[in-house]
């Protein structure tokens, strides 16, 4: 008998640089670049409604309850990837209609990184998803598998293109071929850091990737190019630097902030797509700024002992 709950924890994602490769089979569509996985990042906890009190459960959108810190909210391509799993609803409707919309499951989302600001929250979100919802409703789907699902439902939702598949990865993926796994392709450079972050506001994904991403992608590739020429961190952060500048996305606060940690000798970038800038070692508080820090993440999204977490 499936546990009918189980808690996932995927790292947050910061995209050094990127080329957009749409597609027509989400699967196959994607992004082709380079980023850092992150120890900070999202768990999410998926249960049957009888593990949570009735009170708690009004916010019955898609059959499922979604909460965000302990707020309710919604994240698009959870509700899809609970539909795809076959335990929600994706399109708003109850899963019993016309019933009273009690939901099939809730999924608690807790998150040490910033949302819409370029850390892949919502591709977390959908990988821990899978995982946590595989898990708890016994669905037996294989590891490329929920891969699959939570980078097909980012796609489709048009929150994202390489961070789930980066998510399962950890370490300091290069895409190197866009799409889920059977399609896609991933490298990634042999190191690790530490990483400091400051986060001055949102940058929306899907306006972005809606837009006319020619020059963008050209940029990109140009950057991946360069780091796989030479896949060292000092050379993703300096790819990751001229992609900003020539793919027109630098916002001020944190063109500012790279220069102050290039005085200070560090190494900044932006992160994709966010107002973010991100650092390795000591740049930014070298720089005189107050940073959240955390190290790049060893191994991937996998499944947690929820009872053991505080
Ligand atoms: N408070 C919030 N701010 C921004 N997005 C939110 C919030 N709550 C839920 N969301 C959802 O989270 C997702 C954020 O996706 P995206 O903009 O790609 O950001 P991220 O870089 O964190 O993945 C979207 O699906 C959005 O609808
Ligand atoms: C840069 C982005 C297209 C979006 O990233 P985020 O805003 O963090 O969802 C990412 O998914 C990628 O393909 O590299």
């Amino acid at each position: 008998m499936s546990r009918q709950r189980a808690t996932a924890f995927a790292p947050g994602h910061v995209t050094a640089f990127f080329s957009a490769h749409p597609n027509e089979r989400p699967a196959a569509a994607g992004s082709r670049g380079a980023g850092l996985t992150l120890s900070d990042g999202v768990t999410v906890r998926v249960s049957a409604p009888g593990e949570r009190a009735a009170s708690d459960l009004t916010a019955g959108l898609s059959g499922a309850v979604t909460t965000i810190d302990g707020e309710p909210g919604t994240i698009g391509a959870v509700d899809e990837v609970l539909a795809v799993l076959g335990v929600a609803a994706a399109d708003g409707s109850p899963p019993n209609a016309g019933a009273a919309s009690r939901p099939t499951v809730t999924v608690d989302v807790e998150t040490d990184i910033p949302i819409g600001a370029g850390f892949g929250v919502s591709g977390a979100a959908a990988l821990g998803t899978a995982l946590a919802a595989n898990e708890a409703f016994d669905r037996g789907r294989s590891e490329n598998e929920l891969i699959r699902i939570a980078h097909e439902a980012e796609v489709s939702r048009g929150t994202g293109l390489g961070d789930v598949v980066a998510q399962a990865r950890g370490g300091i993926p290069i895409r190197v071929e866009p799409g889920a796994p059977g399609f896609g392709a991933l490298d990634g450079v042999p190191s690790q850091a530490r990483v400091e972050y400051v986060t001055f506001g949102e940058l929306s994904t899907e306006a972005v990737l809606s837009g006319d991403t020619t020059a963008l992608s050209a940029a990109g590739e140009r950057a991946l190019d360069r780091l796989r020429e030479d896949p060292r961190l000092p050379t993703l952060m300096t790819a990751a630097r001229e992609f900003a500048a020539d793919a027109d996305l630098l916002v001020p606060e944190v063109a500012e902030a790279i220069d102050a940690v290039a005085d200070a000798t560090g190494e900044a970038a932006m992160a994709m797509l966010g107002r973010t800038v991100f650092a390795l070692g000591t740049g930014l508080s070298d720089a005189g700024y107050d940073p959240a820090v955390c190290q790049t993440h060893p191994s991937g999204a996998r499944l947690v002992d929820g009872e053991r977490e505080p």
